[in-house]
Parts: structure tokens; sequence; C-alpha cells
């Protein structure tokens, strides 16, 4: 079922920062901010040949990166995106083995324009868990 890893999300208290780091310092195609109101994020890609790392930047009041940074000002891996043929198959499998789809277990359409629904990271070995449809 799970497919190709889609991208790494690394949450970061000073964007600017973070973007001259992967684009001076590491030589990486960085994009501009993009917002994702929806989403409760600003996020900027960084194309690498293999994947991909997502930025991630608090956007709005509720974000729901807000906590992950109070608890780690410097930043860190927030979350892995794995690709699945079938959302709804995936979520619904995944369900019925005891994983708790996060929101109200309908996907949202993410940053790539494909439908995304996340993981409690309780129950992936306390990584959290992004599935994107393919
Ligand atoms: C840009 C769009 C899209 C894309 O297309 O790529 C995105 O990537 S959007 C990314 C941002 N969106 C989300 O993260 C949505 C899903 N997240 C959530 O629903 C919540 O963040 C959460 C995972 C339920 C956490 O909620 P929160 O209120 O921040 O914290 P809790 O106190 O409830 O946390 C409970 C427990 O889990 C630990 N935790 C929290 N976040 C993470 C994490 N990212 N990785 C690993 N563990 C995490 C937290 O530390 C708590 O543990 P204990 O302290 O042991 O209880
Ligand atoms: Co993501």
């Amino acid at each position: 079922m799970i497919g190709r890893l889609n991208h790494v999300a690394i949450a970061v208290g000073d964007l600017e920062k973070a973007c001259k780091l992967y684009r001076e310092t590491m030589g990486a195609k960085v994009s501009e901010p993009l917002p994702q109101p929806a989403h409760g994020v600003t996020v900027v890609f960084i194309e690498l040949p293999n994947t991909k790392v997502e930025l991630l930047h608090p956007l709005g009041e509720n974000s729901p990166i807000a906590k992950f940074l109070e608890k780690s000002p410097d930043g860190g891996i927030h979350h892995i995106c794995y690709e699945v043929d079938d959302i709804l198959a995936a979520r619904d499998r995944l369900k019925a083995g005891g994983a708790r789809v996060l929101g109200d277990g309908n996907p949202k359409i993410g940053a790539h324009g494909k439908p995304v629904l996340f993981l409690h990271p309780k129950d992936f070995n306390g990584t959290l868990v992004e599935l994107e449809q393919a």
C-alpha cells in the first residue's frame, strides 16, 4: 500500500534563515514561500533529486505546528509524507488496523494540489505521518 517518500517536513522558527541555509550553504533549489491558510502554515519546497524537503512556518493563530515549535524552538523534523495510490482505501485500512486519522478524517487538498491526510504520531513510532494521493 505505502508508496514513494513524497517529502520530509521540517518546522522552522525563522523561515528566511532556513531558506538561506538551504539555498546558499547547501546549494539547493528553494521555492518562494507559499502561504497555506487551510493548513495553518507557510511552506517552502526544497527540490532534491529523489524527493522534497518542506520547510514549515506557522501561519495564523491556530497553527498545528505552534506547539511543536514551542517545545523545539530551534525547529526539527515535523512529519514524513508517503504517497498512496488510493487515499480513502489507505485511510480505511489504517483505521481498521487501529491507527488514528487526524482532523475530521476526510482528506484536504495539500500543498501539491492533491488530497492529504495525517496519522497520529503516537501510532507510528513517534512520527507524524502524512499520506498523499499519488
Ligand atoms: C503544507 C500542507 C501540507 C502538505 O501538503 O504537505 C502539510 O504538510 S500541513 C503540516 C501541518 N499540519 C499538521 O501537522 C496537521 C496534523 N497535525 C495535528 O493534527 C497536530 O499537530 C497533532 C499531530 C495532533 C499534534 O497536536 P498538538 O496540539 O500540536 O500537540 P499535542 O500536545 O496534542 O501532541 C500530542 C503528543 O504528540 C506529540 N507530537 C505532536 N506533534 C508531533 C510531531 N510532529 N511529531 C512527533 N510527535 C508529535 C506531542 O509531543 C505529544 O506527545 P507527549 O508530550 O508525549 O504527550
Ligand atoms: Co507535508
